[in-house]
């Protein structure tokens, strides 16, 4: 079984055992949430479930467009019963690195709006400590007037190396759904209370977002290569 099964292993799983009829449900960004919307159209389809999807990207949304489900915003819909997310890592007590993809900041949004966030993921993404893994960093939105001062009061803080996300298919920085710019910061002391870190990051003026979500993540499914799916909640 390749890495793209085991992430659709996780989700199938996922969507079967969180959605139901009437249901608020957010989707989330990334590879793995697309075999979660498959399986909800699916569902919505021969069960004819009638679901509300709230995106938290413009991906997000793309794919609730592209599979004829029912688009939903926040000023409607701002209680959602379940969002169903990737993530980059999650750690023991299920913290989670996201934003691999970008999309952390209305993530983390539909997350706050949700009576529980489950994560799916491959294998690889399950790990002790943040870092053990993913070694691209987290990622932190920030102004892209403050990129600058940001960067080095994080490195003051905490340590580490803060690289401003660079876009593939085209020249200079990504920028990101709402207009801002991406550091990852490569930290380098595993042991951080996360927590604490989120909240002073997100104290200096021009951060808008951090892609570590502290005790926000009800259950986390990860998809193995034999098939089988291991739960953390
Ligand atoms: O910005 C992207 C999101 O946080 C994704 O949920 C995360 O990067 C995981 O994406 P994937 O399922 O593609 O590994």
């Amino acid at each position: 079984m390749s890495l793209e099964q085991a992430k659709q292993v996780a989700a199938s799983r996922a969507v079967d055992e969180f959605v139901t009829n009437n249901c608020i449900f957010g989707v989330g960004s990334g590879s793995t949430v697309v075999y979660a919307v498959q399986r909800l159209a699916e569902r919505v389809e021969t069960e004819n479930l009638k679901v509300t999807c709230i995106p938290t990207s413009f991906q997000a949304k793309q794919l609730i467009v592209k599979h004829n489900l029912v688009l939903g915003e926040l000023d409607t819909n701002p209680e959602i019963d379940v969002t169903i997310d990737g993530a980059d890592e999650v750690d023991s007590n299920l913290t989670l690195i996201k934003g691999g993809g970008g999309c952390l900041l209305q993530e983390k949004i539909v997350a706050s709006c949700s009576k529980k966030l489950i994560v799916i993921a491959d294998y690889t993404k399950d790990s002790a400590k943040l870092g053990d893994r993913y070694k691209k960093g987290i990622p932190i939105e920030v102004v892209p007037m403050a990129y600058v001062p940001i960067r080095n009061k994080i490195a003051a803080l905490y340590g580490g190396e803060l690289k401003l996300r660079s876009a593939v298919a085209k020249a200079g920085p990504v920028v990101t759904d709402n207009g801002n710019f991406i550091l990852d910061w490569l930290f380098t002391n595993q042991d951080l209370d996360w927590e604490t870190v989120d909240r002073n990051i997100k104290m200096i003026p021009g951060v808008v977002e951090t892609g570590l979500f502290v005790k926000m993540c009800h259950k986390a499914y990860f998809g193995h290569p034999e098939g089988n799916v291991v739960e953390r909640s």
